[in-house]
């Protein structure tokens, strides 16, 4: 597989093309410090990977995007497709490889490879599979970058997350999942939608599996910082239960309708999981719905388990976990979410 994309500065004759085009200027000091080298890595150039990539290079997210699959022929496709537009994008290293030394000394590594549903499958169903392919995938990755953060988004994305987390050796705060950050997506919308607001003005959040044991945290969802259930309660305006719990019903069915009508979800998980990398590599320390180590959060107890909570990322990953409050029915339906993946788990065999 070629790889580079770099054309070589030296022309027919050992001639410095890029002598021929700039002349250098004398320079009194050193060159000004430059920002860091960014390097991602995208393992899965199917319909996600490459969703993720496209918004990685219009959002300027890094200087080397390396694409890596198991089917050489589509993956040096793709990489030749982006690369073509390399007249309207920021500048970007795009490199590909079935081989994962290219994947060498990336910040972040973002995991799409794998089975996904078919119509009317569950996310869980897809376990075994991706477990197989986790246990090809991870090891590379640390060997060739041992101080990257690992982004999970292949499904079931929690129980992955714990997959990988294992497989990986690497502290919590390195291993993450996409979790519910696109479910809190979707309920922004539906929320806004419903509200007639914009759904940037819309604070909710979706945590827990990304899944069907989901938990709406509905007394947190503030609209332009006006907490929504506590001031339909002061002004003694009625809210429909019915409504709420058709909102968070939508949520759940959003993805297997997409999938029903197009095969597939790709364009809001592709920005979804680029939110995430920007917070991460430009140590934003915004808060996102993501899959973290969630022991000992609300009463979950002992069982290493993956689910999303809001947490803090920057540069390092995983910076905290926020403390909202949850009402006591909520906690309830966190825990029994966390119960869940953990019974999936205890199926597992890693091979470790
Ligand atoms: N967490 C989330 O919110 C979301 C997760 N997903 C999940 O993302 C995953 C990918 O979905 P799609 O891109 O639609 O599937 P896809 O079938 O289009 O792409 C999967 C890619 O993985 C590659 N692959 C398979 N084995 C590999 C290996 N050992 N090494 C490298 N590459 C390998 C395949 O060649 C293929 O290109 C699925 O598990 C899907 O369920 C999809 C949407 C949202
Ligand atoms: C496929 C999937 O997990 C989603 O779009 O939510």
């Amino acid at each position: 597989m070629n790889k580079s994309t770099s054309a070589s500065s030296l022309g027919p004759g050992g001639l410095d093309l890029t002598q021929a085009f700039f002349r250098p200027i004398s320079c009194s000091s050193p060159p000004s410090p430059t920002k860091r080298h960014t390097k991602i890595s995208i393992i899965g150039a199917g319909n996600v990977g490459m969703a993720i990539a496209q918004t990685i290079l219009t959002q300027d997210l890094a200087d080397e995007l390396v694409l890596v699959d198991a089917i050489p022929n589509k993956l040096r496709g793709e990489m030749l497709d982006l690369q073509h537009a390399a007249a309207f994008l920021p500048r970007t290293k795009i490199l590909a490889s079935v081989d994962y030394a290219v994947t060498v000394g990336s910040d972040l590594c973002i995991v799409t490879a794998g089975a996904r549903q078919n119509p009317g499958e569950s996310r869980l169903n897809l376990l075994q599979r991706n477990v197989v392919l986790f246990r090809s995938i991870i090891p590379p990755l640390v060997h060739f970058s041992p101080d990257t953060i690992l982004l999970i988004v292949s499904n079931p994305v929690d129980v992955l997350t714990y997959v990988a987390w294992k497989l990986s050796g690497f502290p919590s705060n390195r291993v993450l999942g996409s979790g519910t950050n696109l479910d809190s997506s979707r309920f922004r919308f539906l929320i806004a939608d419903h509200l007639d607001v914009n759904a940037q003005d819309v604070q909710a959040y979706i945590v827990g599996e990304h899944g069907d044991s989901s938990v709406a945290l509905w007394s947190s969802i503030s609209v332009g910082g006006v907490p929504v259930l506590s001031f339909l309660e002061k002004q003694q305006i009625a809210y429909e239960k019915e409504t709420l719990a058709n909102i968070h019903k939508a949520v759940v069915n959003c993805a297997d309708e997409v999938i029903s009508l197009k095969g597939y979800t790709s364009w809001a998980i592709g920005y979804s999981a680029a939110n995430l990398a920007r917070s991460i590599l430009r140590d934003q320390r915004k808060v996102h719905p993501v899959s973290v180590l969630a022991n000992g959060f609300y009463g979950i107890g002992d069982g290493d388990v993956f689910l999303s909570l809001p947490a803090q990322l920057g540069r390092s990953g995983v910076l905290g976990v926020t403390n909202v409050h949850l009402t006591d029915e909520e906690a309830q339906k966190l825990r029994d979410s966390a119960n869940a993946i953990l019974e999936v788990q205890s199926q597992l065999d890693l091979g470790i």
